[in-house]
């Protein structure tokens, strides 16, 4: 996370266009809220437009706006994002979705910084800093004849990779705890840890809905757990299940690691080592059995 950040201060002074890309939940667009706050045009608006959520027939009149009357159902004129992110910023989400039509618009809008709203013959200028995200590859949608090349080489000027979640273990426990933090003091509740077992399960898990899938996760266990410390059983259930199918040894039993954690005092590496398998199998395997509470 660090890395990321260091990239989005670096690139923020300037106005040149940033895409993100990376998958679903990653944080596209916390880090293109961040480029525009650490940015000169913080006090200019940050306009966020879903390209993939619009109706095709929608597109072209929400990004550049329409004059009354250009279609029917225009009863009165209406600015487009373009125009509302004047002085600041405008963050297309899922860029790669746009159709021919509106990426020539959009070209056109980049070269010139001026466009027509529907339907309109005045010109009008935007002075807008561009930051665009994509889940899929721009290259390979550039390459697969999807997206056009010069603009892909207009919008990628310093492209930001978020890369997933799974591939950033150290941020996992970090993220949670912050999320938790979060949860605890906004219900005013006394700070809430994670058990150690609770934390490898989630460090083994490999989640698909990256930053977002964990933050529910978190919600979820806070609501679980009463707002005590969260172990292992109160995460949610798929990913405690994919914890489990991960242990799969065969070597361990309830009865066994209880005894031998008892044994050990509490000392789960001790205890593991008594078991003779490796301290994070213990860990995995207490995770998917968190019934455990060996008594001293
Ligand atoms: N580093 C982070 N710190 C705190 N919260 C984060 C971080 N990264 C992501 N989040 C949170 O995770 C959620 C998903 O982030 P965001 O919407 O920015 O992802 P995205 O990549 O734009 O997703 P999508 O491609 O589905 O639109 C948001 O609630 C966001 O606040």
């Amino acid at each position: 996370m660090k890395a990321i950040f260091q990239q989005i201060l670096d690139v923020a002074p300037y106005d040149y266009p940033v895409h993100l890309s990376g998958d679903t939940g990653t944080g596209k667009e916390l880090a293109a809220r961040a480029i525009h706050d650490h940015s000169g045009r913080k006090k200019g608006p940050f306009i966020p437009v879903n390209c993939g959520a619009i109706p095709e027939h929608l597109v072209e009149s929400e990004l550049f706006g329409h004059v009354k009357g250009a279609f029917s159902g225009a009863g009165k004129a209406r600015k487009g994002r373009f125009e509302l992110a004047h002085g600041g910023t405008l963050f297309l989400d899922e860029v790669t979705d746009l159709s021919p039509f509106i990426q020539v618009r959009l070209l056109r809008v980049l070269e010139n910084g001026s466009f027509e709203k529907v339907g309109g013959e005045q010109t009008v200028c935007a002075r807008v800093r561009l930051i665009s995200a994509a889940n899929r590859p721009l290259k390979t949608e550039m390459k697969a004849g999807r997206f056009r090349q010069d603009l892909y080489y207009r919008i990628n000027v310093v492209p930001i990779h978020m890369p997933p979640l799974k591939s950033r273990n150290g941020d996992i426990g970090l993220l949670a705890r912050h999320f938790l933090n979060l949860a605890a003091s906004r219900y005013h509740r006394h700070p809430v840890m994670f058990s150690d077992a609770a934390m490898a399960v989630m460090r083994r898990y490999d989640w698909p809905g990256n930053v977002r899938e964990l933050q529910n996760a978190v919600h979820f266990s806070f609501v679980r757990s009463g707002g005590s410390r969260i172990d292992a059983c109160h995460l949610p259930p798929e990913i405690q299940r994919a914890a489990a199918v991960a242990v799969g040894s065969g070597k361990l039993n309830p009865a066994s690691v209880a005894e031998a954690i008892r044994r050990c005092g509490g000392n789960k590496s001790k205890a593991a080592r008594h078991l003779g398998v490796g301290r994070a199998t213990l860990y995995r395997f207490l995770s998917s059995c968190a019934e455990i509470r060996p008594t001293p």
